[in-house]
């Protein structure tokens, strides 16, 4: 199997009391403010200009599976900023740009937008935030986002989630979303299914080689799943905090 099995597994299989709530009692109310900017300062250089260094997580999953939702509960308890791509581009089409006409139809027949288009607005957003942690929701979708991506801003994300979801329910998910969104009808949805197989499931693949990739169950009430994420970056700190010590002690050498 390709997919990477973390090791957290444990830490969420007795969840009385939560480890959210095991998190807090350990790190004071807001979890994220444990999180320094020191503690995500990788090496030198940056994503967009010299001596920025943001850590950027990239969250995957088909249509309805749930990736949105997580996010707002990742960026509650850890103060990330969630960057949509569906809501940059949507955003895009409500501002009537030159390019709302062709993101619009793009969405209503479940394919794809350009890289171009997607990559510059993503690099915007992050450029006008002061956050050093991003969120980066429903991105890559393909081999050639990830390719375009990469090219620009010269790095990986630090890690990515996958919530995995069976089809059947993210089908129920999207037609029960409610959002008025062109795209959460049968005949779309069903476009984009396909379109997740075939253009998205290599992007994961690619990711799980890397050891990168983070799987998660996605069925279960939205409190459970969380627990599920919550490990993958509780397990940061640690591993953040080791890579200062070794730095200081070459400094003190
Ligand atoms: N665990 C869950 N169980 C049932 N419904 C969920 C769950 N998580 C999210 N939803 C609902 O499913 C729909 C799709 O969720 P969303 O977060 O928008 O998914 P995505 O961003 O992956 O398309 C929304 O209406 C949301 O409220
Ligand atoms: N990287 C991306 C992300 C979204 N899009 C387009 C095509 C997608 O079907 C729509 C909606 O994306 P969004 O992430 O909001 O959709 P879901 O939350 O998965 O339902 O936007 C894109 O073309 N490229
Ligand atoms: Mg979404």
């Amino acid at each position: 199997m390709w997919w990477r099995v973390t090791s957290l597994s444990q830490l969420v299989s007795s969840s009385k009391p939560s480890l959210l709530n095991q998190m807090r009692a350990a790190y004071g109310l807001k979890l994220w403010q444990a999180f320094s900017t020191e503690d995500f300062k990788r090496a030198e250089g940056g994503l967009c200009h010299p001596g920025r260094t943001p850590v950027t997580t990239f969250v995957l999953g088909g249509p309805g599976s749930g990736k949105g939702t997580q996010c707002t509960k990742i960026v509650e308890t850890f103060g990330f900023t969630h960057l949509s791509a569906g809501d940059l581009l949507r955003k895009e089409i409500s501002s009537n740009t030159e390019n709302g006409a062709m993101i619009l139809n793009t969405i209503k027949e479940g394919k794809i937008v350009p890289s171009e288009v997607t990559v510059k607005l993503i690099l915007k957003a992050i450029e006008s935030s002061e956050n050093d942690r991003f969120l980066i929701d429903g991105f890559p979708r393909s081999e050639e986002n990830r390719v375009a991506y990469e090219r620009v801003v010269g790095t990986e994300p630090d890690f990515v989630l996958f919530f995995d979801c069976p089809e059947e329910e993210m089908v129920k998910r999207v037609l029960n979303r409610n959002q008025g969104r062109i795209d959460d009808n049968i005949d779309t949805v069903k476009e984009r299914l396909r379109v997740f197989t075939a253009l998205n499931l290599p992007v994961i693949k690619y990711y799980s080689g890397k050891g990168k990739l983070y799987k998660i169950d996605a069925i279960g009430t939205e409190d459970e799943i969380f627990e599920r994420v919550l490990p993958v970056f509780a397990a940061l700190r640690p591993k953040t905090c080791n890579n200062i010590l070794q730095k200081q002690a070459i400094n003190e050498k």
